[in-house]
C-alpha cells in the first residue's frame, strides 16, 4: 500500500517527523511516498483514502501561509471520510495551532489516525519517533 506524507518544514524538524513516520510505514510493509507540499496538487492527494500532513506552529499558532495554509484550505472541501494523520513540530506553544488543525480536519468530515495530531518540541526525541513509526505502521 502507498501512503503519501505531505509537509512543510523550514529548519528540517517536521521533516525528521516525515522520515520517522515513513519508516513506520515501511517497517508495515507499505510504500511511503514523502513530498512537500509546494510539490502536491491537493486534488490529486484526496484521491488517496489516508495520508498524512505535517507542518510546524508557525506565525502565532498557526499553519505556515504561503504553502501550507493554502493547501490545508484547498484540502479542506474534499477530506469528507479520509482518514488523515496530522504532525508537526512546535517552539515554545502549547500546541494550539494543531489543535485548530485537528479541528479544522475533523470539521471537514475527515477521521483523524491516533485521534489527535503527533506533535514533537524542536527536534523529535526517542518518544516522539516511536510514536511517530507506531502511527506510520498503523496506516498500513
Ligand atoms: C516565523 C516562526 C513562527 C513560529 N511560531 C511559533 C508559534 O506560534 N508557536 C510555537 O510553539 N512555535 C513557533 N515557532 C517555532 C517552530 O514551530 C519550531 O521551531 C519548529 O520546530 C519548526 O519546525 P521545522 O524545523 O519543521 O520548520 C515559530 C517559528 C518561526 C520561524
Amino acid at each position: 500500500m502507498s501512503i503519501s506524507v505531505v509537509y512543510w518544514s523550514g529548519t528540517g524538524n517536521t521533516e525528521a517527523m516525515a522520515n520517522a513516520l515513513a519508516e513506520g510505514i515501511r517497517e508495515a510493509g507499505g510504500e511511503a511516498v514523502l513530498q512537500t507540499a509546494d510539490s502536491v496538487n491537493a486534488a490529486e492527494l484526496a484521491k488517496e483514502d489516508t495520508f498524512a500532513l505535517g507542518c510546524p506552529s508557525m506565525g502565532a499558532e498557526e499553519l505556515e501561509e504561503s504553502v501550507m495554509e493554502p493547501f490545508v484550505s484547498e484540502l479542506e472541501g474534499m477530506v469528507q471520510g479520509k482518514k488523515i494523520l496530522l504532525f508537526g513540530s512546535y517552539g515554545w506553544g502549547d500546541g494550539e495551532w494543531m489543535r485548530n488543525w485537528e479541528e479544522r480536519m475533523k470539521n471537514a468530515g475527515a477521521e483523524l489516525i491516533t485521534g489527535e495530531g503527533i506533535i514533537a518540541n524542536e527536534a523529535p526525541d526517542t518518544e516522539a519517533v516511536e510514536a511517530l513509526k507506531a502511527a506510520g505502521r498503523a496506516m498500513v
